[in-house]
């Protein structure tokens, strides 16, 4: 028995090590039992447990508390995450990590942590205890993985109310966010994960990024961004997705540049497929949707995935399947509306006597907001920054006549 227990033991990857006695090994299912059965049973099965045990273990005992448990993060390492800053002044190695990450307010009070390999001691109703954050990150090639995330805090400042869109569009957006933060009755009792996938699409400098950041805003989300190209294989890709938490989007951006596309598979033949995955076995889109639909999805809540394309057309068909991606936003370039809105963000300006011609500049002109919004921001005075762009328009138009007169000169 003793054997089994310890190869049920998980082996290392970020873990909190409890250094405690027998005795402290007992509290733990004493205070279980403590709720569930009468005393005299109670009495009875901690003095055969304690006589069992006591047998077997010397008297430092050491619980191990993984920082993930079944792809998910252990919620007994976050309790003692929030536990053990409580304690900060029994640190017996004489450090402390200090930051700060409140980029609004400078002032505002550092924060401690504790560093690693620091021991600190505790008790438990008079026996002694110690705690020590241990990293493996030296040995253990399953730590590098979480650098793989680009970012883990978010600051973006886009908001709903920032973002230029079609306003039919955004309050669709906004009311399927608003289910889908509601829906945890739902989707149980349909038996679906309680996940949605937004997939945007569009040109260049129309906002799709923008509109991730107004998502996580609206709903109080992190983002984790996924750098697919730098996964090597299945499992690293599997102990990023375990690092990220419930309440979280995760996100795909540029999704044609990815290389995770299972279509340059197909036009492989299998014997070359084959000899390639040897030397370089690639995360593929397909592996990526497999483990996101299957194992990791019964295990995960409230999450959002949102993958982001310039070119719709050259995605991976897996992707576009019915029920992959929920909602399919189309953020395209600038039309009258979204000037309007524009307009009224970076000039505070409502009606000009120039939105007329340069309203019905937008219908022949293809121009991003990103462009819209750079030539708006060269000057404070709304005639100065509205004649800019009604110039910026012209020029890119002609520009446009040029390169089509070009084409057809070249056809003739
Ligand atoms: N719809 C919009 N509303 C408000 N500002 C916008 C909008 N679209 C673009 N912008 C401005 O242009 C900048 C660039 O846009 P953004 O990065 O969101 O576009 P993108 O579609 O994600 O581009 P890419 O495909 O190159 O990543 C934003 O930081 C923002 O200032």
């Amino acid at each position: 028995m003793v054997s089994s227990f310890f190869t049920k033991i998980p082996s290392l990857s970020a873990i909190f090590s409890i250094y405690t006695s027998l005795s402290a090994f007992t509290i733990v299912f004493r205070t279980i039992l403590h709720e569930i059965l009468p005393a005299k049973i109670r009495h009875f099965i901690v003095s055969k447990f304690t006589d069992y045990f006591s047998s077997y273990f010397n008297p430092n005992f050491t619980f191990i508390i993984e920082e993930q448990s079944d792809y998910v993060t252990n919620q007994t390492f976050r309790a003692a995450q929030v536990y053990l800053p409580t304690l900060l002044t029994r640190i017996s190695t004489g450090s402390l990590l200090v930051s700060s990450s409140n980029l609004k307010d400078p002032m505002a009070k550092p924060k401690f942590g504790i560093p690693v390999k620091a021991k600190i001691t505790d008790d438990f109703e008079g026996i002694p205890l110690e705690w020590t954050l241990l990293s493996d990150r030296d040995n253990n090639p399953h730590q590098k993985y979480q650098k793989r995330w680009e970012s883990a805090i978010f600051q973006h400042h886009t908001t709903f109310e920032t973002l230029a869109m079609e306003p039919e569009l955004k309050n669709t957006l906004i009311r399927d966010l608003d289910a889908f933060s509601s829906g945890k009755d739902f989707y149980k009792s349909v038996g679906r994960a309680w996940k949605r996938g937004y997939l945007l699409y569009g040109p260049p400098g129309t906002g799709k990024s923008s509109l991730v950041a107004a998502i996580a805003n609206h709903m109080n989300f992190n983002i984790y961004d996924l750098q697919i190209q730098s996964v090597k294989h299945d499992e690293m890709l599997r102990q990023i997705l375990t690092m990220t938490e419930n309440r979280s989007i995760l996100l795909m951006e540029d999704l044609d540049c990815s290389g995770a596309d299972a279509r340059d598979e197909d036009k492989e033949d299998d014997e070359n497929q084959d000899m390639k995955k040897k030397k370089d076995p690639k995360v593929t889109l397909s592996g990526l949707l497999n483990f996101v639909d299957g194992l990791w999805s019964s295990c995960v809540e409230e999450r959002i995935i949102i993958f982001t394309t310039n070119h719709k057309e050259k995605l991976d068909p897996a992707l576009l399947r019915p029920g992959r991606m929920d909602v399919h936003i189309l953020m395209d370039y600038c039309t009258p509306v979204v000037f309007k809105k524009l307009a009224a963000l970076y000039l505070e300006t409502e009606d000009h006597n120039l939105f007329e011609p340069l309203e019905k500049m937008f219908l022949e002109v293809k121009a991003t907001p990103a462009e819209i919004t750079e030539q708006l921001m060269a000057s404070k005075n709304p005639d100065v920054a509205l004649k800019g762009l009604i110039e910026f328009l012209e020029r890119k138009k002609m520009t446009k006549e040029s390169v089509d007169f070009d084409i057809k000169e070249a056809e003739a």
